[in-house]
């Protein structure tokens, strides 16, 4: 198999003296689907922030390699751009699209960081200047297409109904052409027809852009059906990592998700 595209070595996050993560290995492998589940408070969304720049882990090494080739490099403690351009883009459990801003120009946000137009050339409006713009506003539009926002283009992102949102975070993630989305609670908030949907959107993001994709997700159903292989953190330990099928019958995750007395 090659390389990991993330390869997350012994990470630990303290606050103050609450230690949120405890000593985490997880590995996504290119075009894999990896779901991070665990109950409330376990860590999942510290994990994200850890990995995008928004914490920096106490210790452990976070090591990407885009092309799973071999060339691996160390983001620890980089700013959440400077990830993003490296190609790990994600969407949030509390939706941060720009409110007052169209969809079609939520979407165009996202693909600044690979634009190439210099300043001179965006007051002098030169020919190239011209054309970049052009593409992005066409690969935008293709990108609210893609997840079936279509008939948004022209509308402000705050009018948009809150299941429509969450796709448009998805587009405007894909707009920065990453190697990874890290998806936050996507089905949070959607009835059990648009989870399905959104579902369906997220294995055909994968065939389409040959990316990885990582989820914490709460809907087991949705988990069970969709990931490649699954992790499982509790109380800010990795307990358990496998596919669907043995996560379904390792009894520590029975245990931690049906709330039994929790050994050290
Ligand atoms: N900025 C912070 N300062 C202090 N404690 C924090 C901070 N962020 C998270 N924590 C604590 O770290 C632990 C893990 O929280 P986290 O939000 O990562 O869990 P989660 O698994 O994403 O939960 P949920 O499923 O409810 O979203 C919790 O005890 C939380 O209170």
């Amino acid at each position: 198999m090659s390389n990991p595209v993330l390869n997350v070595s012994a990470v630990s996050k303290d606050f103050g003296g609450i230690r949120a993560l405890d000593d985490v290995d997880l590995v996504v492998h290119d075009k894999e689907i990896v779901a991070l589940i665990g109950p409330n408070g376990a860590g999942k969304t510290t994990f994200f922030n850890c990995i995008t720049g928004i914490y920096t882990p106490t210790s452990g090494d976070v090591l990407i390699d885009p092309k799973g080739q071999g060339t691996t490099r160390r983001i620890n403690g980089k700013k959440p751009n400077v990830v993003t351009e490296l190609g790990m883009a994600r969407t949030f459990q509390n939706i941060r699209l720009f409110p007052s801003m169209t969809a079609l120009e939520n979407v165009m946000i996202g693909t600044h960081c690979r634009t190439k137009s210099s300043i001179w050339g965006a007051i002098s409006r030169n020919r190239a200047t011209r054309r970049e713009e052009r593409d992005v506003v066409q690969r935008s539009y293709e990108l609210l297409e893609l997840v079936g926002l279509a008939e948004f283009v022209n509308e402000l992102a705050t009018n948009m109904p809150y299941g429509k949102q969450r796709r448009l975070e998805i587009a405007r993630a894909l707009a920065t052409d990453p190697f990874l989305l890290l998806l936050d609670e996507p089905a949070a908030g959607m009835n059990p027809q648009e989870t399905r949907e959104l579902e369906d959107l997220i294995v055909g993001i994968r065939e389409r852009f040959n990316i990885s994709i990582m989820l914490i997700e709460h809907d087991m159903k949705m988990v069970m059906s969709m990931s490649d292989r699954i992790y499982v953190l509790d109380y800010g330990r990795m307990i358990a990592d496998g596919t669907p099928a043995e996560i379904a019958a390792n009894p520590e995750v029975i245990k931690a998700y049906l709330g039994e007395e929790h050994d050290d």
